[in-house]
């Protein structure tokens, strides 16, 4: 299996992390946590299951408050901006869930005209027609646009549900777990998507896994969250060659080539 490109990014940082710290009475989550994504990478977050992936993830889109320390999306300090400004970063910044989170009553069509409207209520219907069927093309599911997510498999629901966050022409993608859940060809199939949608759209990525082949697939950057910090960070090889045994029973125990 193909290990992703290294790719000598441009230095400009879409999110700026600096000595966070979260802690839920006492325990602490995050402890002096520093990140940067740069523009145009996929950055794979790497952890154990409860070290604080997603109270990360929720603390840059501001649904969650740090404790102390700098989080900057998008030149916005997420903790210090208004709420109608919040508002306007998250519409920059798509969050793509695990469990997809598509409406089951509603078709696909209709699944991704819906944040459309509720984002952009002057929007026309030809606008609307116009934006589903490029989305659908791009995540190559234009035969699916009548059906309902109950007639889809595993892997085209999420195919629909990362649609339904690329509509909005976000700026930034952050995937929860995009191979939870699917047998090793569909995860495949949605490693080479999440590689589409960073050559076509030009978005920057952060995706959140403990599936070690995804990461290698798709990550240009690794960062491997340990005991609330980053232990490691660098490509594949430079991440699971480090020398941490923590580093090294987590690949022992995750990789399945
Ligand atoms: N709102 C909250 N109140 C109290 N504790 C919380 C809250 N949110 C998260 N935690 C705790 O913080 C820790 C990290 O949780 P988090 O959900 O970020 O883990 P994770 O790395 O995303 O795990 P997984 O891979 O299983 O999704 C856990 O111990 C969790 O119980």
């Amino acid at each position: 299996m193909q290990q992703k490109a290294v790719t000598d990014f441009s230095k400009e940082r879409v999110i700026e992390i600096k000595h966070l710290n979260k802690s839920f009475g006492p325990l602490d989550v995050l402890k002096q946590v520093d990140l940067e994504l740069y523009k145009g990478e996929n950055l794979v977050v790497l952890g154990k299951s409860g070290t604080g992936k997603s109270v990360l993830i929720k603390i840059l889109v501001g649904l969650l408050k740090p404790d102390s320390g700098s989080v900057v999306v998008l030149g916005k300090k997420v903790d210090q901006i208004s709420y109608k400004e919040l508002l306007a970063l998250r519409l920059k910044v798509g969050f793509s869930f695990q469990n997809s989170a598509l409406y089951d009553s509603m078709t696909v069509r209709e699944n991704l005209e819906f944040p459309l409207v509720r984002n952009q209520r002057s929007i026309s219907k030809a606008e609307k027609n116009k934006a589903v069927e490029e989305i659908l093309e791009a995540v190559g599911l234009s035969q699916a646009i009548n059906q309902m997510p109950s007639e889809l498999s595993g892997g085209q629901r999420k195919r629909i549900g990362i649609a339904r966050t690329l509509i909005l022409q976000p700026e930034i993608m952050l995937y929860d777990e995009p191979t939870a859940g699917l047998d090793p060809i569909t995860c495949l199939d949605i490693n080479s998507l999440i590689n589409e949608v960073q050559e076509r759209f030009h978005t920057s990525s952060i995706v959140i896994t403990h599936d070690l082949t995804c990461a290698k697939a798709v990550g240009n950057r690794i960062a491997m969250l340990l005991d609330g910090k980053f232990a490691c960070q660098g490509t594949f090889d430079e991440v699971f060659g480090h020398k941490d045994e923590r580093v090294k029973a987590f690949y022992d125990y995750n990789f399945i080539e």
